[in-house]
């Protein structure tokens, strides 16, 4: 990939994109396109097909989608569902139709059956039903799957597609109901330290494993396969190391030095028991992961994001 190759980074505001773009500007790439949903809506075919015929990116890094935690992807079923099958439909049509030399389409690790066995190899894809809070999404996220398979079994178009686990760090949503686990404990677990609160609500049972890569480990994953990865197969993203709610809940208190009780919500939904990928294949390619979780935590917790997050947040609340 020559440096001043034309790289449209979609969805450069949000927590992916905005790390693909740190890790792309590091490492020299200065030609990026972005633009943000008001300016582009994804979901709008004839200006997707606009603007591709204006910018005629060379790469596309699809990195926009509607995104949430377990609460957000049980609720907003049809939002999940349509949006993300427009967004994805309608950029790698444009991609292909527009000559793109390589797309990178971002799945998840809920894209597998529920009740897959672990590790979870990318071949085990549509082996079973899937995990009934996130269906919606899944179902899209596997069409896109498909769908960079299909331009590329009958066009022959380079669209590589990687299947991250959970994912954390800097530019995440501290919404509360909305958010994925971490951002929602590293909130709840702060404010109550500060408020000196005597009892902090974790969703669910604590039961519930779950694997979390640090985002900008996932940026740098990405970049790797876009220089030495061409193939049809799916490659999942995370560390092959995964932890119990309730234990992270625990590392999460400690690092924020909140001492008080933590209780389980049972009305809440555990959702998927386990979903820890196997990373064979990334590891294979020469990508391993550098940032573990608590150095990970240390960092968010340490960042001027954070700190803009939280005094936003608290802005808001007040
Ligand atoms: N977060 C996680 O834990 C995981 C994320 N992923 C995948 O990574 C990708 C990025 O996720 P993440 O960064 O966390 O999500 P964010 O919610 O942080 O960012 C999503 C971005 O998508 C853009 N977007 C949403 N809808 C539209 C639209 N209609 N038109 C144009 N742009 C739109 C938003 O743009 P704007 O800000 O301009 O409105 C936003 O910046 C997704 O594909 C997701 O599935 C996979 C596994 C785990
Ligand atoms: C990345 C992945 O993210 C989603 O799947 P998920 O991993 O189930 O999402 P989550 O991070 O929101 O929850 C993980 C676990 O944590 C528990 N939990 C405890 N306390 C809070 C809490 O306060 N907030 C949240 N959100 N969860 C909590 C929660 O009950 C669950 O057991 C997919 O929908 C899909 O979008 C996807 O691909």
């Amino acid at each position: 990939m020559e440096t001043d190759a034309k790289i449209y980074v979609a969805g450069h505001r949000g927590m992916v994109g905005g790390a693909l773009v740190r890790r792309l500007r590091r490492a020299g790439f200065t030609n990026l396109v972005v633009r943000t949903s008001t300016e582009l809506d994804l979901r709008n075919q004839a200006a997707v097909a606009d603007f591709f015929a204006e910018e005629q990116p060379d790469y596309v890094l699809l990195a926009a989608a509607k995104v949430g935690g377990i609460q957000a992807n049980s609720t907003y079923r049809a939002d999940f569902l349509y949006d993300n099958l427009m967004i994805q439909s309608n950029v790698l049509q444009q991609s292909h139709r527009h000559g793109v030399r390589k797309l990178l389409f971002l799945g998840s690790s809920c894209i597998y059956p529920k009740l897959a066995p672990q590790p979870i190899r990318e071949e085990y894809l549509l082996t079973g039903p899937l995990e009934p809070t996130n269906e919606p999404y899944a179902i899209a996220k596997i069409a896109g799957l498909k769908l960079c398979e299909a331009y590329r079994a009958q066009h022959g178009s380079n669209f590589i597609t990687v299947m991250p686990t959970n994912l954390y760090g800097p530019g995440d949503n501290y919404d509360l109901e909305n958010s994925h686990v971490l951002p929602a404990l590293l909130r709840k677990f702060s404010e109550a330290a500060a408020q000196r609160l005597p009892q902090v609500t974790v969703w669910g049972t604590g039961t519930p494993r779950r694997e979390f890569l640090h985002v900008d480990d996932l940026a740098d994953a990405c970049l790797h396969l876009l220089r030495h990865y061409d193939g049809a197969l799916p490659v999942n993203a995370g560390t092959g190391r995964d932890i119990t709610i309730q234990e992270l809940a625990d590392l999460v208190a400690e690092l924020t030095g909140y001492t008080g009780e933590v209780v389980f919500d049972f009305a809440r939904p555990d959702g998927t028991p386990r979903k820890l990928l196997d990373v064979s294949r990334l590891h294979g390619l020469g990508w391993r992961h550098r940032i573990g979780l608590r150095a990970g935590l240390e960092q968010v917790l340490t960042s001027a994001d954070w700190l803009q997050a939280t005094q936003a947040v608290a802005t808001a609340t007040t």
